[in-house]
């Protein structure tokens, strides 16, 4: 049978590069002969399954059987034949982790004090025992025999995002290590933050999730965030100090494998470094790829949604550039890596600030100097190339046509969220700010602010939803500090809160994302069903609990207790039952 040239090449490509992060699996999980066979024959649902179940044998004796087993079916096996093969071979998947009860729970976290309304109080409650399903831990035999699994090992148990994703993701670990902050979880916050800072040591960067198969990609860089996070919580400026090496290696690293030139500037872009289709959604890929007809053009289009994923925002309209310049397209289209991304920039100048913050602390004031340098010159790169005069916003630059992608996506307002902008600006930036948020008219949407204004299908975009970007819009509204724009993020803050509520109460979850058209509505689209538990909702819902629980009321707002409705329609028919009986009163006593 013929494989393409890409599975022999990046296996060859790669042994080299993943021999030194000792990813023995990757052979298996990651690319190569065996992955491909065993995903173009679609044996599950969801691609990710496979990628997620444990070996039964080494890595090295599995290729061996594998090889057998081809030959014996002269390269052609049927597919009962490779569904045998894979349960002859593999486990079933998620058997590397245990259920792990936080071991600095608490009952009654004291935010819970913080809000007035009792239905919200007891769903914070509710939120607060979420975090014992959702925590894991590694077993033993993981730590001893890594090469079984794709899954990396890590020293302290973690919080997962929920549903299908039963591994720790970069990014949402943000919101949820502020959750867990909030809920006094300190220790499980730390052990998580710690586990991150194991991985940039022993593997230089931290990948996407916590399996061999996302080792080419990254997700936004929020480490620097989380320590910051921590330490704002613990005020521990130790373990601030500590942590410096690594940050300013993770930073580093970014900066090294991401960097372009736009402008004449020096700005970073989401750019995966692996070879092939993404292993979780290996055939997903690879029927994209159909449109392609050489493995080159293949292989870059396997890059360009590599890259989307690395942004964390796969798939959306965000990355899409047609052959006219626009966003209106495909997944064919994507073209991540010639699009310098707003929120990337903003985030890597907040690494530098918070690198330099932390240098203060430790009284290395060379140091404190030199990163202040860094984060300047990336502020004067947003302010030169992603700043747009006459959009009133930041937008991400298109490199193939040299200019500005004017679409609203939630990550235009990031600068706001890490005050990526000069300061001097402040009325200026919020003014025009509020009017690209009036034209673009993202106050009309009863769910939440959509993350593009463009109904594709994908996930990341129309009508989607996501408790990560609401939560950067909203406290960039906020952090920007105008009377307006701290009045907006006020309102957009509660309606999340009762719109969160309001689909909670119909169907006892947290969900991956949510529908901006309907008040509590969850999201859908994109390659997978919505998935519930939900991390980073559940940390952003917690956060805003202990910030807005003191002024928002349930009642008359449709978020009120499951009985709302009913008690509505209560009212209405009283109300009938009282005109008819009074309307049959006065007939009768008038004019009978
Ligand atoms: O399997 C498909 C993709 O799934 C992940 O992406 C989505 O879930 C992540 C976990 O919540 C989240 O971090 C990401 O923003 C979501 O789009 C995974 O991160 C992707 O790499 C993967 O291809």
């Amino acid at each position: 049978k013929h494989l393409p040239e890409y599975v022999a090449e990046s296996a060859n490509a790669i042994d080299k590069e993943v021999e030194t992060y000792n990813f023995t699996s990757c052979q298996i999980y990651c690319y190569g002969p065996l992955l491909h066979t065993v995903q173009m024959a679609k044996l599950f649902p969801d691609s990710k399954t496979f990628v997620d179940m444990k070996l039964k044998a080494s890595p090295e004796k599995t290729m061996e059987l594998f090889e057998a087993f081809m030959a014996s079916k002269n390269n052609a096996p049927t597919n009962d034949e490779i569904r045998k093969f894979v349960n002859d071979n593999f486990g079933d998947k998620g058997t590397e982790l245990e259920v792990w009860s936080p071991t600095d729970w608490v009952e009654n976290p004291a935010f819970l004090n913080l809000v007035n309304d009792p239905d919200l109080k007891q769903w914070g409650m509710d939120l607060n025992n979420i975090w014992k399903e959702l925590g894991r831990k590694m077993k033993d035999d993981v730590h001893k025999n890594p090469e079984y699994y794709s899954i990396i090992p890590v020293p302290n148990p973690v919080i997962v995002p929920g549903g299908r994703f039963i591994e720790f993701y970069y990014w949402d670990s943000y919101w949820i290590i502020r959750g867990l902050l909030y809920c006094e979880m300190r220790n499980t916050a730390r052990g998580m933050i710690e586990n991150l800072m194991s991985i940039v040591q022993r593997i230089g960067f931290i990948p996407n999730g916590g399996r061999v198969y996302y080792w080419g990609r990254s997700q936004p860089p929020l480490l620097a965030g989380m320590v910051k996070s921590y330490v704002d919580f613990t005020k521990d400026d130790r373990f601030a100090i500590n942590a410096l090496e690594i940050l300013e290696h993770e930073f580093e690293y970014f900066i090294n494998n991401h960097s372009v030139q736009a402008k004449g500037h020096d700005l970073a872009v989401y750019r995966d470094s692996s070879k092939g289709p993404r292993p979780e959604s290996y055939s997903e890929d690879v029927e994209t790829a159909e449109s392609f007809h050489t493995d080159e053009a293949k292989e870059d289009h396997y890059s360009e949604l590599k890259s989307a994923a690395e942004s964390g925002m796969d798939f959306s309209s965000r990355w899409y550039i047609n052959e006219n310049g626009t966003n209106i397209g495909n997944l064919s289209d994507a073209k991540t890596r010639s699009i310098v991304p707003v929120d990337l920039n903003a985030i890597l100048y907040w690494n530098a600030k918070i690198i330099a913050e932390f240098h203060a602390k430790a009284g290395n004031v060379d140091k404190m100097a030199e990163y202040e340098t860094k984060a300047q010159k990336i502020k004067e790169a947003i302010q030169a190339v992603l700043w747009n005069e006459e959009a009133g916003c930041w937008l991400d630059y298109d490199l193939i046509n040299e200019k500005p992608r004017d679409y609203f996506v939630t990550s235009n307002l990031a600068p706001l969220w890490v005050k990526a902008y000069n300061i001097s600006d402040t009325d200026k930036i919020s003014a025009s700010v509020l009017s690209y948020i009036e034209k673009n008219k993202l106050d009309t949407f009863p769910g939440g602010v959509p993350n593009t204004l463009y109904h594709t299908g994908e996930q990341w975009d129309f009508p989607n939803v996501w408790a990560p970007l609401q939560y950067i819009v909203i406290e960039g509204l906020d952090n920007i500090g105008t009377p307006e724009a701290q009045k907006l993020s006020k309102s957009w803050g509660h309606r999340w809160v009762k719109s969160n509520f309001a689909a909670y109460r119909d169907s006892r979850a947290m969900f991956e994302k949510y529908d901006a058209e309907k008040f509590g509505g969850h999201g859908g689209g994109g390659e997978y069903g919505v998935q519930k538990g939900f991390g980073w909702t559940n940390g952003v819902i917690i956060e805003w609990l202990a910030k807005y629980g003191h002024e928002i009321s349930l009642s008359n707002t449709g978020a009120a207790g499951p009985n709302s409705r009913f008690v509505s329609l209560l009212g209405v028919t009283a109300i009938a039952l009282i005109g008819a009986f009074a309307g049959r009163f006065i007939w009768r006593t008038w004019f009978k």
